[in-house]
């Protein structure tokens, strides 16, 4: 009676319509084509069309991220569009993507992860250069508060300064001399095709990257089942793995908006290091410190590490980042 599926289809018609939601910027839009792709390219019978909003992180480019401070940013249009069932599933930077979601709502996959790090970028004259070596009161380019305390606890001689806009826009504000140097995701310049412009890979002692940075996250209705089982089919589990750790270690320290908290994992087989920090804004205060566990148990390892800064006194340098940006 039934039809036989093709063996890689699961059980969604083949004449339904799949609508993306995608952010317009030119990564977004890298990032929503390339999951397309694969989608596509495993089930070809199932149409997947393009839908683009904008975001409130789109619009608002005159105030500096840190005192905006909102979380979901770059999500919550999406988000209403899956609700409201404009759109089915959403890709998102998972760095951008808050650690709780709005009620009816999953995070259904995660897709292979690009480099993580973060990456000096230069102007020419400084091509001789590397993170530690740039000349005292260079003026270095971040928007975020993880950058910007990691930098000033280790290079206090450096001069920090705001930067937002798109990655053209910032790189264009480089190449003016209005920065001496960024620091940008890697993978951000990576998808974009501009790997040449990455001057150094940031090691992990310099900088411990975004929970989620360099990783997709695909987002959609928590009942949809047609579509989650579509989008399992891309899933890359160990990078799945590894952001969850991540994401469960910011979730319990309740660092959801902009914080100075950075991560490493790492993944030798079933075995899961996750490695964690916690800075003062100014950098005076920063903690470290590393959890070992079971792949298996991913959570669990970012809830031990959150447990472990937390008697260290992570929590009181996050309340005084709490205070501070609510004044
Ligand atoms: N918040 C902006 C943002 N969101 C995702 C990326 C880069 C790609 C990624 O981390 O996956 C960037 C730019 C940056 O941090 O330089």
């Amino acid at each position: 009676m039934t039809q036989t599926q093709a063996t890689d289809s699961p059980a969604i018609h083949s004449t339904r319509t799949v609508r993306i939601g995608s952010r317009k910027s030119q990564l977004a839009l890298v990032q929503t084509y390339w999951v397309r792709d694969q989608l596509q390219q495993r089930f070809p019978g199932i149409t997947f069309e393009v839908h683009t909003m904008s975001t409130q992180g789109d619009n608002i480019l005159d105030v500096a991220l840190a005192k905006i401070g909102d979380k979901g940013l770059f999500t919550k249009e999406l988000e209403l569009g899956m609700l409201n069932r404009e759109i089915d599933f959403a890709v998102h930077s998972l760095k951008d993507l808050p650690t709780n979601l709005p009620e009816g709502l999953t995070l259904a996959a995660v897709t292979e992860r690009e480099n993580p790090a973060d990456a000096l970028v230069v102007q020419e004259k400084y091509k001789g250069c590397q993170i530690d070596t740039l000349p005292a009161g260079a003026v270095i380019g971040t928007s975020s508060l993880r950058r910007l305390a990691q930098l000033r606890h280790l290079f206090p001689q450096y001069t920090l300064k705001d930067v937002r806009g798109n990655l053209n826009t910032r790189l264009a504000k480089l190449d003016a001399g209005e920065y001496d140097a960024l620091i940008l995701a890697a993978a951000g310049l990576q998808r974009l095709g501009m790997s040449d412009r990455i001057h150094q890979i940031l090691p992990a002692e310099v900088s411990l990257y975004a929970v989620g940075q360099g990783a997709l996250g695909i987002e959609c209705r928590a009942d949809d089942v047609e579509v989650i089982s579509l989008l399992k089919a891309i899933e890359h589990i160990p990078t799945r793995d590894r952001v969850l750790a991540e994401r469960a270690f910011l979730r319990e320290l309740e660092g959801g908006c902009q914080v100075p908290i950075g991560v490493h994992t790492q993944l030798d087989g079933e075995t899961l290091a996750l490695t964690g920090l916690v800075a003062s804004v100014d950098g005076q205060q920063l903690l470290k410190d590393t959890v070992i566990g079971s792949a298996n148990e991913a959570e669990q390892v970012g809830i031990q590490l959150a447990h472990s800064l937390r008697q260290q006194g992570a929590q009181e340098i996050l309340d005084q980042i709490f205070v501070a940006a609510r004044h």
